[in-house]
């Protein structure tokens, strides 16, 4: 008998040891989540001013991800508990599983200060709930669904065409040096209109609005500017002693939505040939104060994010002459030219979201309302994710290409430049035809090679830009000056 129970017994430890060793483990706190060292009371606020302050925050959360592993928690010298996170996997669940049906995104903190003191709607970044489901569902239908860009393809076409006619003119002079930044911010704008209004009005349209619209190009790319400058300072308090910083942001923001409100206006009131954006909206029956705040925020969203995409694959083309002359024979290329640049030069360093209820995240249970942040920067430069992660190689999305078996490493989901899910991007397809054909037209017509004499770094202005401006020299390119 005694035999009988021991034999029971053992074979209950064993079964028990079989059990502990293959249940998954308790979710943690977020209490036992790694986090970087740091002082007591000011926390890592110090070493995150050290570290070159909002300006640098990708690279200040590349080292800690960097020894703590691809989760961990920084109140970067707040009161509130943020969790980064570089997974892939986790990031995929993140946006397709846990963001629940109204994602909610951190806004940037003077952005929601303005709007709550002046009241003034924006579009659809800042909109929560239904109100931004029930817009985001009708616009998605004309900016998202397959082939759409078909519908913008001419006017997006020919805009770009005259830019780059007038480069032709400037380059038969000689070099022809171009601002960049200004050329494809004004470029963004007449891109956002031309789709707007479709085939054959636009053009008449920018040229009777120029002055208009080239002195919003300039103010929008100000927000950017003074946004940044209030990174890191209690805003509130900078409000209420009406401090330059606070009273440059309002300028700006005052005069970009005055000047985008009376661009969007004309736009409405002119007529309009059916294939444009602002008719088919109103063909939806929305609302024209609706339709105006939406495309007001169209017109800011493409403005920096374009522009700086462009110019971060222009750069690193000047840099790699291998790939600028497979890209000169083979356009096709062209679409992974730009891609791999986002992967090394994200516009959008980070991603957020606020959980909308408790969950389990990879190890730990967090609360509804814990703020996560998608580290895309690390991300898309991780070994493990990406072989010769530092390497501008093109062709590693090339699956026809035999170079990638080279490539250990390739996980496409680590690059997210416009993010996943409900609340990801709604005009990358618009920005995807933008600077495809932009820079297959460049490449037609056109050589160029940088000519910074330093080297050119990063920095987080809002969007991720280049530490000085970016100068490159175009010269014709000798087919097209024979
Ligand atoms: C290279 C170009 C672009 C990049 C890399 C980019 C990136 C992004 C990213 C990452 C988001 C998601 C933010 C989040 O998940 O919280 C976003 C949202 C958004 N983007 Fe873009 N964007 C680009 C161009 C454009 C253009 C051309 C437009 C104009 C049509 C646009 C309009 C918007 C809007 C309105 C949202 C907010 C969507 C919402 O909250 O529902 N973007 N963009």
């Amino acid at each position: 008998m005694n035999c009988i129970r021991n034999t029971h017994c053992f074979k209950l430890i064993k079964f028990n040891k079989h059990l502990s060793h293959d249940a998954a483990p308790l979710p943690k706190s977020i209490r036992f989540m790694p986090r970087p060292k740091s002082l007591p009371i000011v926390g890592t606020k110090l070493d995150f001013i050290v570290a070159g302050g909002g300006s640098k925050l990708h690279e200040y959360v590349d080292f800690p991800h960097k020894q703590l592993g691809p989760i961990f928690c920084d109140k970067l010298g707040g009161s509130v508990d943020l969790v980064f996170v570089s997974d892939p996997a986790l990031i995929k669940t993140l946006f397709l599983n846990l963001e629940g049906k109204y994602p909610i995104h951190i806004l940037p903190e003077p952005w929601v200060l303005y709007e709550k003191l002046y009241g003034s709607k924006r579009g659809l970044f800042f909109m929560n709930g239904d109100e931004w489901l029930e817009n985001r569902r009708v616009v998605n239908k004309y900016l998202l669904k397959e082939n759409s860009e078909k519908i913008f393809e001419n006017p997006v076409k020919n805009t770009i065409h005259e830019l780059i006619q007038k480069w032709i003119n400037e380059t038969k002079k000689g070099f022809y040096v171009p601002n960049l930044e200004t050329e494809f911010y004004r470029l963004s704008i007449d891109v956002i209109i031309s789709a707007m209004l479709g085939s054959s009005i636009s053009h008449k349209f920018s040229a009777h609005s120029d002055a208009l619209l080239t002195a919003f190009a300039e103010e929008v790319k100000k927000i950017f500017q003074t946004t940044t400058k209030l990174y890191g300072w209690p805003v509130n308090m900078c409000q209420k002693l009406n401090l330059k910083a606070w009273r440059d942001f309002k300028k700006s923001v005052d005069v970009s939505l005055f000047l985008a409100n009376k661009i969007v206006e004309e736009m409405i009131n002119i007529k309009k040939p059916k294939d444009g954006l602002i008719n088919l909206l109103i063909e939806e029956n929305l609302n024209p104060e609706i339709i105006k705040r939406i495309i007001v925020d169209f017109v800011i969203a493409a403005g920096d994010t374009t522009s700086y995409t462009t110019i971060w694959t222009l750069y690193l083309l000047s840099k790699n002459k291998d790939v600028r002359q497979e890209l000169f024979k083979k356009n096709s290329i062209i679409g992974y030219a730009i891609k791999e640049s986002m992967r090394l030069y994200p516009v959008a360093p980070f991603l957020t979201r606020i959980l909308p209820k408790e969950c389990i995240f990879g190890a730990y249970k967090l609360k509804g309302g814990t703020p996560i942040i998608v580290s895309i920067y690390t991300l898309g430069r991780d070994e493990q994710y990406f072989s010769k992660a530092t390497e501008y190689l093109p062709y590693r999305w090339d699956r026809n290409d035999l170079r990638r078996k080279e490539l250990e490493n390739h996980v496409s989901s680590a690059s997210l430049p416009f993010a996943l899910g409900a609340r990801s991007c709604i005009g990358r397809k618009l920005a995807m035809l933008q600077m495809t054909e932009l820079i297959t037209q460049i490449a037609q017509n056109f050589d160029f090679e940088c000519v910074n004499k330093d080297e050119v770094t990063t920095k987080t202005s809002q969007v991720l830009v280049p530490s000085q401006e970016i100068k490159l020299s175009f010269s014709l390119r000798k087919t097209v000056s024979e």
